[in-house]
């Protein structure tokens, strides 16, 4: 099971730069939160603060109960075995072959034999289905096979925590469609809490327990999927629905006149311009073969009960 994060009053800036204020959330235990927001709005630096790769100017973050902010290098070493990470480019080792890189963590942070190490490496390959693809270069493969390798190695010290820091970035459609199915599997197979940073809305609308949006050095809002994806708050639905009309604009906020005539123009046109806007898009669930934990099964007959309520809405 994965443990709970509690983020409570977090604050970061560098140097007169403020990045985010007075941030408070809660990642609950087990569950996918997601992490939405424009460029530059600190969400890297939000997780790397998690991790304690970054020192927040004040807050805290408690990870199983541990103030991670308070901790020493050494103590933060032993946290850090509790997450794995996955950054953009999969952060692969350039000169290793696939397996000695997700072997790599395993050599470097446990006394395992070789063969206890074949067999993790083998397995986590598989899961994320890269076997056959052991002694490939990361050169010599796709942007998406680089992420489930880079995937397969946050795996490999079976993490309570997993970030992921973009993991559509550069991936066509398709191939996020599958990296999605697989967080989704993961998920309901090693239970674990994770966290992604994305740009995706679709993934965004369908993968998640929760999400977060961070704008103007602040956490707009944080809460279930469904929260979120039917709300009324004007940042939310513009970040959504990926439109121009509304308070983000391209390098800097607007003024609140633009912002209330820009919405005033949208008027009724807002749910036909963006059809299914507000609709509540279906969760994406294990697929067939994972054994669905208790926490998938109720997200399935939930699930049930609004396609149900839905249909019997539109007869
Ligand atoms: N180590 C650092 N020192 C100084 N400034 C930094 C450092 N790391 C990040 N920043 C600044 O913090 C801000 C937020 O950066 P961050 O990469 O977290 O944004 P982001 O929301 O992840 O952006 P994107 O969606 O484009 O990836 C940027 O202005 C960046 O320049």
């Amino acid at each position: 099971m994965g443990v709970e994060i509690c983020v409570e009053g977090l604050t970061k800036s560098f140097g007169h730069q403020v990045i985010w204020q007075d941030v408070s959330l809660t990642l609950p235990a087990g569950e996918v939160s997601v992490m939405l927001g424009p460029s530059g709005t600190g969400k890297s630096v939000f997780l790397k603060t998690l991790v304690g790769l970054l020192k927040p100017d004040c807050g805290s973050v408690k990870i199983a109960g541990r103030d991670i902010t308070r901790l020493r290098e050494h103590e933060l070493y032993e946290v850090r075995k509790l997450f794995g990470v996955l950054f953009q480019d999969g952060a692969l080792f350039g000169s290793m072959n696939l397996y000695d890189n997700i072997a790599f963590p395993l050599r470097e942070h446990t006394r395992k034999s070789e063969s206890e190490i074949r067999r993790i490496v083998l397995e986590k390959m598989d899961m994320v289905g890269l076997i056959g693809s052991e002694g490939k270069l990361p050169g010599e493969i796709s942007g998406g096979m680089r992420k489930r390798a880079g995937l397969a190695r946050a795996l490999v010290l079976d993490p309570e925590i997993i970030l992921f820091d973009e993991p559509d970035s550069g991936l066509d459609p398709v191939r996020v469609a599958y990296l999605n199915q697989l967080i989704v599997d993961l998920n309901a197979q090693i239970d674990a809490t994770f966290l992604i940073v994305t740009h995706d809305i679709a993934s965004a609308r369908q993968v998640p327990d929760n999400i977060g949006l961070l704008f103007r050095r602040e956490l707009v809002m944080f809460g279930p999927r469904e929260e979120l994806l039917t709300s009324d708050e004007p940042v939310v639905r513009q970040f959504l629905n990926g439109r121009m009309q509304g308070p983000i604009g391209m390098a800097e906020e607007k003024d609140a006149t633009q912002v209330e005539q820009e919405l005033a123009a949208l008027g009724d046109g807002d749910t036909t311009q963006t059809p299914g806007s507000r609709a509540l898009t279906p969760r994406l669930l294990p697929g067939p073969g994972i054994t669905r934990p208790p926490r998938w099964e109720a997200i399935a007959r939930h699930e049930a009960e609004l396609r149900h309520r839905k249909a019997v809405a539109d007869a």
